[in-house]
């Protein structure tokens, strides 16, 4: 069964193949942004001609949120054309397609867990056009995984878990925002229950939130980091005004896993058991 990934050397890329070979899944063929560009028709019609895929992870996406503002274009063309690109070819093919959205495309003024049917209402270029993209699939294609998470981290490519490790060793003290809550996902146990999904041959396809369990503010998880990775960074809690961003984030971006843990049967890791994992990862 062959399963063809793109942006399959990003982050979750990655992580995947972590877990794939964990668990001896053979098949998936992991794509960088060249040989699986999602905005090359002609080149995805010749790689699903060629490997007749059973599943497309797209894993694809312009991530860079505070960049987006500036690069609307670039970004819609990703988040939203290229995702609607790779659902065309999965339609064409019988493909059963994976797609990774995110929690920003809430508004997040709400101190409440959302679940899938909530309205989404992005603040910022990316959350926008990443739902412009999880839309476009919708129309495209009804056999369809939509994952919405969240905060991603892992040992792999850039994240804040490694930015917060690399500013601890450069600075005394560090100043992170306490007033945004949400909940940071291990991007290898978001790969696991991908790896779920597609084992499982489940056809309960639509839109699901998945996130670790439990609920954080971005100074928490710092403080959390430093802690388990015996870092002495004092880290000094701040207000959102304080740490001025190009794009607005959302202040409480909590999502509800009920529909992924009941309809999928998807077990869920808390968060800092999950990041302990990360940080051994990291120090081995
Ligand atoms: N990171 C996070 O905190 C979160 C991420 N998500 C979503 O999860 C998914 C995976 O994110 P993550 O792995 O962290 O992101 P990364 O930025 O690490 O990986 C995305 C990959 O997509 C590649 N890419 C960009 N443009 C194209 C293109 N035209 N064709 C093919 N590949 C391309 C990038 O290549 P290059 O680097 O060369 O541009 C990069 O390798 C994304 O959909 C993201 O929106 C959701 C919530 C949180
Ligand atoms: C580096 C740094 C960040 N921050 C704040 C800024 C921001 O509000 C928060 C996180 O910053 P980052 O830029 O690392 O993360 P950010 O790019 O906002 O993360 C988001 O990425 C996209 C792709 C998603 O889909 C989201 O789920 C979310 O993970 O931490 C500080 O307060 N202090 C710091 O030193």
């Amino acid at each position: 069964m062959n399963i063809l990934v793109f942006g399959g050397v990003g982050q979750l890329g990655q992580c995947l193949k972590k877990v794939a070979d964990t668990r001896g899944i053979e098949g998936l063929i992991y794509l960088d942004e060249i040989q699986g560009n999602i905005l090359d028709k002609e080149l995805l019609k010749g790689l699903f001609e060629q490997y007749q895929p059973k599943y497309a992870i797209n894993c694809a996406a312009y991530t860079a949120v505070d960049k987006a503002e500036d690069e609307i274009d670039l970004s819609r063309l990703i988040n939203k054309t290229g995702a609607e690109n790779v659902a065309k070819a999965c339609a064409q093919f019988n493909t059963t397609l994976i797609h990774i959205s995110t929690d920003f495309v809430f508004e997040g003024n709400l101190a409440k867990a959302l679940n899938e049917e909530d309205i989404a209402e992005p603040i910022n270029v990316y959350g926008l056009t990443k739902l412009e993209g999880e839309q476009g699939i919708s129309q495209i294609t009804s056999q369809y995984f939509t994952l919405r998470t969240s905060w991603l981290y892992s040992e792999f490519a850039n994240n804040f878990v490694k930015t917060m490790l690399r500013l601890g060793k450069e600075r005394d003290e560090l100043g992170v925002i306490i007033d945004q809550v949400g909940s940071p996902t291990y991007a290898v146990d978001l790969a696991g229950c991908i790896l779920e999904i597609i084992t499982s041959k489940s056809d309960a396809y639509g839109l699901y939130h998945y996130s670790n369990e439990g609920v954080t503010s971005w100074y928490d998880f710092a403080k959390a980091i430093f802690e388990l990775s015996d870092y002495s960074v004092r880290v000094k809690p701040l207000k959102t005004s304080e740490y001025p961003t190009k794009a607005t984030r959302p202040t409480y971006s909590v999502m509800d896993k009920s529909k992924i843990k009941s309809s999928l049967g998807i077990q869920i890791p808390y968060w800092r058991d999950s990041l302990t994992v990360c940080i051994k990862e990291l120090k081995s």
